[in-house]
């Protein structure tokens, strides 16, 4: 699994924590951090975002970890990219339904909201979780992809 990482400078800490531990864990083959790199990195929220659902969207990751304040900005941001699914999820539960319900692709996370060490042991859970195509939550994710498709514009 190809998993593509990125925050703004209030999630900085806890995304580089995160991006450790995928670079450690052997279901994932490649991590990519878009940044930001440091605290001074001053780009927005929206930046980072964007960016990272873009790679997804073009093919080069299969998951993104993103990180912000509260996850809010990330997520909004990141469903702004066609065929990308991403959420906020700070517990266990909402973070497998994201996957198995939603298919989602992007996790976000507020660091000021979440400790690093749940937010670490919420990834470790969500890349286990795959989403079923023959599943009863097909059908509902395949009409928001279909209103997607039939009215933004590329
Ligand atoms: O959703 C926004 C994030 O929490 C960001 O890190 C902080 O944004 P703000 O500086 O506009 O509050």
């Amino acid at each position: 699994m190809r998993v593509v990482v990125a925050a703004d400078n209030a999630g900085v800490e806890l995304k580089n924590a995160v991006r450790d531990l995928l670079r450690d864990d052997e279901r994932v083959s490649e991590v990519t951090d878009l940044g930001v790199a440091d605290a001074e990195d001053d780009r927005a929220y929206p930046v980072l975002g964007l960016a990272a659902a873009e790679t997804i969207a073009r093919g080069e990751a299969d998951r993104g970890v993103l990180v912000c304040g509260t996850g809010i900005g990330v997520a909004i941001s990141a469903n702004k990219v066609p065929g990308v699914r991403a959420t906020v999820a700070h517990d266990s539960y909402s973070a497998e339904r994201s996957v198995k319900s939603n298919n989602c692709q992007v996790i976000t996370f507020g660091a000021r909201v979440i400790g690093p060490e749940l937010a670490k042991k919420i990834v470790a859970e969500w890349i286990g979780h795959t989403f079923d195509p023959d599943s009863a939550s097909a059908g509902k994710v395949a009409h928001i992809t279909e209103y997607e498709q039939a009215h933004v514009a590329c």
